[in-house]
């Protein structure tokens, strides 16, 4: 016996086929009509149905935590970051969210590896953190507005509901901090490593995005913040008993491990580079490498002078010590710093206006006619990288 709805719907009198025929469907593309005949036909054409206007409707969240273990997990850690509206309390399929009027999402992507990207026990609240921080690092690359992110991720067997707790506390301070609320996402388990992967969706203007293409002949290259730290940083958390590292005080090996850990996306860098840059990049993988990436697309050289680079007190003693730490200053990745190109007119403007955002930038070098690989200037001449960045494969 089918069940009785289904009996029901088989004894319905077939309706009316409301689609075309199956030749016109979309399948085959009908030939486009001239444009005075489709004028035409649009003219005589019934207007659309309107969809409905659903209003909003309180969402039981409390109810649905109950239904099981990973729905009490999203409930606990995960809603109380999902502020918009829109997100539905992270109890349906998707979320809903408006874009501000006259503006273009702008959208990114960056996953997080245990083992590859972070330590599994770095503190889980810096992991998260770190995790939403290199995206919002690529919309501060673009000079775009954050307007939300959504979060997925696998975890292995014996993550503790502590250890969740603790990330979901680091995640909601900077969700708060950057004014970036969680919109959604997923959560498995996996038999690998863990896996965070969160996509920050942010606004612009249309046309107001910075790109990496862009860089002309003469303009300066210019970095955010210093360069090199993260990597230095990283050196000193895998213990590679480096005497210029190890020879480091408390404060400047905390300083390293810390921008290892915790990136500062320069998001209040927007208007500047919405006025001033040419072109612009996040430097995730290493200065070199990113460098060559933003050459490539702009068709241009550069020409980088080390001397010029902004260094921290504590990456200067290192390099001071072991000068051949300044290879991995370039090419090591992790700054989360951003790399922009000015043309030399705007230099004054761009540097007054950074600085009032409190973004400390400086011109490293200069982009030269192209297209060819940056050539990085060291205190001996042209530097010869074994690798320009870090790369996974
Ligand atoms: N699996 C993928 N599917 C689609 N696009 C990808 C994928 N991986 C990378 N990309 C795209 O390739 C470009 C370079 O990626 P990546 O080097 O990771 O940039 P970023 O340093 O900004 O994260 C970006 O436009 C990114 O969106
Ligand atoms: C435990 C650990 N080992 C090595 C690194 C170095 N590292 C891993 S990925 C990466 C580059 C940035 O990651 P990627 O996935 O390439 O980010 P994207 O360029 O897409 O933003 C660096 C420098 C690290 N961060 N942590
Ligand atoms: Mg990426």
């Amino acid at each position: 016996m089918p069940p009785p709805l289904l009996a029901a719907a088989r004894g319905r009198p077939k309706a009316e086929p409301r689609l075309r025929k199956p030749a016109e469907s979309a399948t085959e593309a009908p030939p486009s009509p001239p444009a005075e005949a489709a004028q035409a036909e649009a003219a005589q054409a019934p207007e659309p149905p309107q969809s409905r206007v659903r209003p909003h409707v309180p969402v039981h969240a409390d109810a649905v935590s109950r239904l099981s273990g990973e729905d009490a997990l999203i409930h606990r850690a995960f809603a109380p970051l999902a502020s918009h509206e829109g997100a539905f309390g992270l109890t349906d399929d998707a979320a809903a969210i408006a874009v501000p009027p006259s503006h273009e999402v702008v959208a990114t992507t960056d996953t997080l590896v245990a083992g590859v990207h972070f330590f599994p026990d770095d503190p889980p609240e810096a992991i998260a953190r770190k995790a939403l921080r290199v995206n919002l690092s690529d919309l501060a690359a673009k000079a775009a507005d954050p307007l939300g992110f959504l979060l997925s991720i696998a975890l292995p067997e014996g993550i503790r509901p502590e250890w969740l707790d603790a990330f979901a506390r680091g995640l909601a301070d900077d969700s708060k901090k950057y004014r970036i609320p969680l919109f959604g996402g997923d959560t498995v388990r996996t038999t690998g490593p863990m896996v965070i992967s969160i996509t920050a969706l942010g606004t612009a203007k249309p046309g107001e995005v910075v790109r990496r293409a862009g860089a002309q002949p003469g303009d300066w290259v210019m970095v955010t913040g210093t360069i090199g730290d993260a990597a230095l940083g990283l050196m000193l958390r895998k213990h590679l008993g480096l005497k210029a590292l190890n020879r480091l005080g408390t404060r400047d090996k905390a300083h390293l491990t810390d921008r290892y850990l915790l990136p500062q996306p320069r998001l209040r860098l927007a208007a500047a580079l919405r006025l001033h840059a040419t072109a612009a990049m996040d430097i995730s993988d290493g200065l070199a490498g990113d460098l060559a990436k933003l050459c490539a697309v702009s068709g241009v050289g550069a020409r980088i002078e080390t001397a010029l680079l902004p260094l921290s007190p504590a990456a200067a003693a290192a390099i001071e010590t072991d000068p051949r730490l300044l290879e991995r200053v370039v090419s090591g990745g992790d700054d989360y710093e951003i790399l922009m190109t000015v043309p030399s007119d705007d230099l004054d403007a761009f540097v007054s206006a950074a600085t009032r955002a409190g973004v400390a930038v400086t011109a490293i070098g200069e982009i030269t006619a192209g297209p060819g690989l940056p050539v990085l200037y060291g205190p001996d001449g042209p530097m010869k990288l074994k690798q320009m960045s870090f790369s996974h494969f």
